[in-house]
């Protein structure tokens, strides 16, 4: 399965236009791209008329629904996005605005909008801890009346429907790694239980949906991703850890960094996510909990301590920073450990934090033929390159 590994590769760079029709660089990239560039966009496929989809995202501004977006825009699709812009950015999305195939419309899912579409990736809901409990009623109706209304538009239209939910499903789970056939153990009244339980609730709407009104569901249990544009200040230990080093500062450790997660990067999940919206319905399946419209684990099944990220982090920051022909990171962390060269500031547990999380990923090889192709450290880099460049830029 071939990875799209950034929308630069697509762009290009001032001065170095090939849009002259009588250019012969460009008529060869046309050609064996088989893509049209309508200036100033990256070059899109050709689609035709019977594979050419209506698409809509919700929630495509955020950080996995932006990448989302760059890929069906480069597939040839024609793409709807909403969002709130709650934790969305149109910065994400702003490369696509004005081309004829995108739209953008700031909407929020609580209330239902007439559209006409093929498929819906519905994704729409903060998905960081401190921004998903800063308005706990909000989160939780986004999730219900959000999805309640995502599926009647698709139940109207007979569009295809992606719910993404959440390895949070599964709570603080006390088996690992965690299959699609465990139920969980969710704290029902705690600080998470607005997302944990939203997202529950909006599973059990989607096969109410599909049960009741046959629309063709699709369930991804998305797992801790990764990558660019994931919001630097979203609380999340990836975008704090990187951003805190990138900076010199101490990286803030919560509890005594045991607890455990695997971590995904943001391409390999999209690959997952069209995978599992495309994926045929096997009518043949004998097990109804075995069939494409079973809820699907995509997440990386490689578990790392939170403590032992630190000494990932500072070594992949160590190293941008001398390619950078800057100076090393701060001296050695007071712990006494060798590898790292960050210093850690220790901070309590958050509430009902997982102690543990890893993903049972054999639901999406057997029936999408999809496993995570970016290492750790491979996808770490380009996330830090990311911000160093927003950091460079003033913009961050
Ligand atoms: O600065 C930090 C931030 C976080 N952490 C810890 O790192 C671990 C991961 O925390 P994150 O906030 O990145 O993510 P969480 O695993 O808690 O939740 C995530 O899980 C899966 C997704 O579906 C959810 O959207 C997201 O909420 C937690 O144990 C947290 O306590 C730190 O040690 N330091």
């Amino acid at each position: 399965m071939s990875s799209i590994s950034s929308i630069d590769n697509f762009l290009v760079a001032p001065g170095t236009s090939t849009s002259d029709p009588l250019e012969p660089q460009a008529a060869r990239l046309y050609v064996q791209h088989e893509r049209v560039k309508t200036e100033p966009f990256p070059p899109v496929r050709v689609l035709s008329p019977q594979d050419r989809k209506r698409i809509l995202v919700t929630g495509g501004a955020g950080f996995v629904g932006s990448h989302l977006v760059d890929r069906l825009m480069l597939m040839g699709h024609d793409v709807l996005v909403l969002d709130n812009f709650f934790t969305g950015q149109k910065s994400n999305v702003s490369h696509w605005i004005g081309h004829p195939n995108f739209e953008l419309v700031r909407h929020d899912v609580v209330n239902p909008i007439l559209v006409e579409v093929d498929q819906v990736y519905h994704l729409a809901c903060p998905a960081s801890p401190p921004f998903y409990q800063a308005n706990q009623i909000k989160t939780i109706k986004t999730n219900f009346m959000g999805t309640s209304n995502m599926l009647g538009l698709a139940k109207r239209t007979k569009a295809r429907f992606l719910l993404a939910s959440t390895s949070e499903v599964y709570g603080d789970p006390d088996v690992s790694p965690q299959k699609e056939t465990y139920n969980g153990n969710v704290n029902q009244t705690g600080p998470r239980a607005c997302y944990d339980e939203g997202k529950r609730v909006a599973e059990t709407l989607a096969y109410g949906y599909l049960y009741q009104d046959k629309v063709d569901v699709r369930v991804a249990r998305i797992f801790n991703s990764y990558g660019p544009r994931m919001n630097p200040f979203d609380g999340r230990v990836m975008s704090n850890f990187l951003l805190q080093a990138l900076r010199g500062e101490p990286v803030t450790v919560y509890g005594d960094g045991s607890q455990t997660r695997s971590f995904c990067f943001v391409h390999d999940l999209i690959d997952g996510l069209i995978a599992l919206m495309n994926a045929d319905d096997n009518e043949d399946s004998a097990e109804r909990d075995y069939n494409i419209h079973s809820p699907v684990n995509l997440g990386s099944e490689h578990e790392f301590s939170i403590r032992s990220l630190v000494d990932e982090v500072a070594s992949v920051v160590d190293e941008l920073r001398q390619q950078d022909g800057q100076e090393r990171l701060g001296a050695a962390s007071p712990e006494g450990n060798a590898k790292s060269t960050v210093k850690i500031n220790y901070l309590p547990m958050p509430v009902d934090d997982p102690r543990q999380r890893r993903p049972d990923t054999t639901r999406a090889k057997e029936l999408l033929g999809w496993q995570p192709q970016w290492s750790l450290r491979a996808g770490l880099k380009e996330m830090a390159r990311f911000y160093l460049q927003q950091i460079k830029s003033g913009a961050l």
